[in-house]
This record gives structure tokens, C-alpha cells and sequence, in this order.
């Protein structure tokens, strides 16, 4: 496999059972390149969502092969699986997610310390760099609940960030956002794939956002139709 290549999806195939069963997913095959930026659109019920599950590896029930940085995942272990989302794959959500309880700090933080591959005091330094680049420095020891709305996706993005995944991964990142915010979202996503070669896949249904970034790839009832 080329070295540029970031995520290979070759003919995934899925079906759902229920009510009755139905193929959601139908033949879908694209390479990601590091450092690209691509944007998955498409009416609501296409199937965005789904191939999303698949691409993070947090969907295994399907058919097709699933490579990220030349490694197939196909056909790994759950285990297997948590341990490299961990290390290779930044998610970050329309709805944060943040633990509101704990710092901003301690929220970017914990999948570091979960990965275990550097001391704590590290990991801190990491976080505070990133927080500074992502102009939430003066926010550090604040609890996340106590920050706007924009904010709190920012201190998500450092989050999806401190393990310096090669991929990350974004349903509706800007979703829950106002314009100025979207903008500052997508500001960063575009300095993450030129500056650090990260690849980013996210899906949107904001039409400038994803006209905005490298590739747009559209599903229509399961198909790929563009890309
Ligand atoms: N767990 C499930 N079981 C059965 N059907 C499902 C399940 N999840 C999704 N679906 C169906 O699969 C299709 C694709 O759903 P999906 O959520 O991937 O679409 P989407 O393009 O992300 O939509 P939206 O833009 O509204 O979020 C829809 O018809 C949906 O109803």
C-alpha cells in the first residue's frame, strides 16, 4: 500500500435487519490521503452515519476489507480495535461529549492517559500546548461545563487530538454550532491536514463547509455517487 494513503475502504457492504432487511451500504469502495481533507454529504438516511461506524472501526458488521495506514483491520478483535482507535483515530461528535465535571485540562487529558505511551506530566504539557494553540489556554483549569458552546468543541478537538491521530474522524463537528464558531472549526481541521498531515473525514450537512474542504464524497441511498 503507498505510504500516502491514510484509509483504504475496498466494496463495503451492509445490511440491516431490522425491520426488515435492507442493504444500507452498497459496494463502497475510496482511499483517504494523509493529509486530505474530505467531506461526506448526503440526504438524511443515506447512510453517512453508517459508513462513519465503519471507517472509526466501531462498526465490524460488515463486508469488505477496512485498512487505516496500511494495517487491515478487518477481521480484529474488539480489543484489538479499541486499542488502535486509541492510538490512530480522533472522533469529534456534533454534541461534545465532554466529562462537564472536570477540568478543560483534565478533559483533553484523559485518552492520553489512557493510551499510557507517555509519563502524566507529559500528557499535561501536551494538553497545554494544544489548549494554547487552540486559544483556550486562559480556559485550562475551568470546569468544561462552564464554557460556551464553541469553546467546548475546541476543547473537544484537543481532545480528539493529544494522542496525535493520523485520522480524525467528525460526525457533524459544526452541526451544533453558529456560523463564526463552524468557521473556526473548520479553520482548524484545514491547519491540522497542511500543518500536521492529519487526514480528516467528517460528515456535514453544512453545503459551504464541505465545499470548503479537499473532496467531497456523497452517498445517495447507500451508493457512492461522488467522489
Ligand atoms: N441500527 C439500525 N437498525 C436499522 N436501521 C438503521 C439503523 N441505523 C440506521 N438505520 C437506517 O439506515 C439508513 C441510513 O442511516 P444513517 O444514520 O447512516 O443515515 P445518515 O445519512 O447518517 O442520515 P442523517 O443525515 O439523517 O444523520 C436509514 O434508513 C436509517 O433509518
Amino acid at each position: 500500500m503507498s505510504a500516502t494513503i491514510a484509509l483504504r475502504a475496498e466494496h463495503i457492504v451492509k445490511y440491516f435487519d431490522q425491520p426488515e432487511r435492507f442493504q444500507v451500504l452498497k459496494d463502497i469502495s475510496f482511499e483517504a490521503h494523509k493529509g486530505e481533507f474530505l467531506s461526506l454529504v448526503g440526504k438524511s438516511g443515506s447512510g453517512k452515519s453508517t459508513l462513519l461506524y465503519v471507517l472509526s472501526t466501531m462498526d465490524t458488521g460488515y463486508e469488505g476489507t477496512l485498512s487505516i495506514n496500511g494495517e487491515t483491520l478487518t477481521g480484529k478483535t474488539q480489543n484489538e480495535l479499541a486499542a488502535f482507535r486509541n492510538a490512530h483515530i480522533g472522533f469529534v461528535f456534533q454534541f461534545h461529549y465532554l466529562l462537564p465535571e472536570f477540568s478543560v485540562l483534565h478533559n483533553v487529558m484523559l485518552p492520553g492517559l489512557k493510551l499510557k505511551r507517555k509519563p502524566r506530566a507529559e500528557v499535561e504539557a501536551d494538553a497545554l500546548e494544544l489548549l494554547s494553540s487552540l486559544d483556550l489556554r486562559d480556559q485550562a483549569v475551568k470546569l468544561a461545563s462552564k464554557l460556551s458552546g464553541g469553546q467546548q468543541q475546541r476543547v473537544a478537538i484537543a481532545r480528539a487530538m493529544i494522542n496525535n491521530p493520523s485520522i480524525i474522524m467528525g460526525d457533524e463537528p459544526t452541526g451544533n454550532l453558529d456560523s463564526r464558531n463552524s468557521e473556526i472549526v473548520f479553520d482548524i481541521f484545514r491547519k491540522l491536514t497542511s500543518e500536521r498531515g492529519q487526514t480528516i473525514i467528517t460528515v456535514t450537512h453544512d453545503d459551504d463547509f464541505a465545499h470548503r474542504s479537499d473532496r467531497v464524497i456523497e452517498l445517495s441511498d447507500g451508493h457512492l455517487v461522488r467522489h
